[in-house]
């Protein structure tokens, strides 16, 4: 198997795409879809994504601003921003990029953004509506894997979905979506006992750990879809995910790369999440 390799990079320019032509129409309105990303501290690699993002909403048309603070800011004056930002009426989207320095509590900060701004779906609120169902923004990783699923025609309803990770940005709400596409799902996480058991059971395996390369083809069924979530550096520096790609690769049915696969849907995904909160500011 070697032409099973989802292209993520691919999936999401088409993604983007249709985006671009929302972005238009909103305009045709006198709306312009404004994002804004905060950054605190200067980790490069959270620069990395953020200049990512920024870029993108350039090239979509969109109006961005990015907030860079300093590693040492209190709580409350990044609670400040959030609100100011909050009232601005160019601003439709607010993602505060994490991890958080250690004196600031994340959740505070994240329950302070206006739901209806709430592009990352972390909010508490939105959490909720999604774990219900209602319409909501939907965390932008998990929405991509989504749409990766979909665009790939890959069969969700009756299949055993495997997640390794149970955090609230990536491995839960990863859950609970396969779940309303009539998924069967198991959870995994540093305490299971046995890892191989589940995973070899899988016929979809999503893997957010942060463990490079973990995952090799001994845990996966022959036929798997794979997802790797994972964004770590290996041991001569480059990027590679919580997957062994060239072992994987060969019992996998499909599976996406690192880079080039999940990454680039959760911008995308981030981009359709501001255009949407744009939009809804007409309807309201
Ligand atoms: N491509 C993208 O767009 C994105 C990529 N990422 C990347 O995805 C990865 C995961 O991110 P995130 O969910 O935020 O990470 P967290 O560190 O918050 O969560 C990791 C999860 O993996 C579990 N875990 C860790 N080690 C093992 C192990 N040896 N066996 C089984 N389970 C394990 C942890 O278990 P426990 O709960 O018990 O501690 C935890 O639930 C990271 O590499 C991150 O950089 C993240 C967001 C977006
Ligand atoms: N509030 C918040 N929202 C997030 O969505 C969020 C966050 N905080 N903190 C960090 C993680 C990580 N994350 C990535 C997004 C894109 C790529 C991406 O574009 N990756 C490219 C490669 C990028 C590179 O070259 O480094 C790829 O996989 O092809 C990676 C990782 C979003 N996160």
């Amino acid at each position: 198997m070697s032409n099973n390799k989802i292209d993520g990079k691919q999936i999401a320019s088409q993604v983007t795409e249709k985006v671009q032509e929302r972005v238009e129409r909103l305009k045709e309105q006198g709306v312009t879809p404004g994002l804004a990303v905060v950054l605190v501290g200067n980790n490069p690699a959270s620069q990395t994504y953020v200049n990512n993002k920024t870029k993108t909403c350039e090239r979509l048309g969109m109006h961005s601003v990015m907030i860079e603070l300093e590693e040492n800011i209190t709580e409350q004056e990044l609670l400040k921003h959030v609100e100011t930002l909050n009232n601005d009426k160019k601003i439709h989207g607010i993602l505060v990029q994490l991890p958080l320095p250690k004196q600031i509590d994340e959740d505070r900060v994240i329950a302070a953004i206006s739901p209806l701004k709430d592009v990352d779906g972390f909010h508490p609120e939105s959490v909720g509506k999604m774990m219900i169902g209602q319409p909501t923004f939907l965390s932008c990783t998990p929405f991509g894997i989504m749409k990766l699923l979909e665009y790939s025609d890959v069969e969700i309803a009756g299949k055993h979905a495997v997640i390794i990770g149970r955090s609230n940005i990536v491995g839960k709400p990863m859950g609970q979506l396969l779940l309303q596409k009539d998924a069967t799902v198991t959870y995994c996480h540093s305490k299971t006992k046995d890892l191989h058991t589940f995973t070899k059971q899988a016929d979809i395996l999503v893997v957010a750990t942060g463990r490079a390369k973990m995952i090799d083809a001994s845990f996966i069924k022959e036929g798997a879809v794979v997802i790797d979530v994972g964004i770590n550096r290996d041991e001569h520096n480059k990027l590679c995910g919580d997957v062994d790609f060239a072992s994987a690769q060969a019992v996998a049915s499909k599976i996406t790369p690192v880079p080039g696969g999940v990454g680039p849907m959760t911008i995308a995904m981030l981009m359709e999440n501001t255009c949407l909160a744009a939009e809804n500011t007409l309807i309201n």
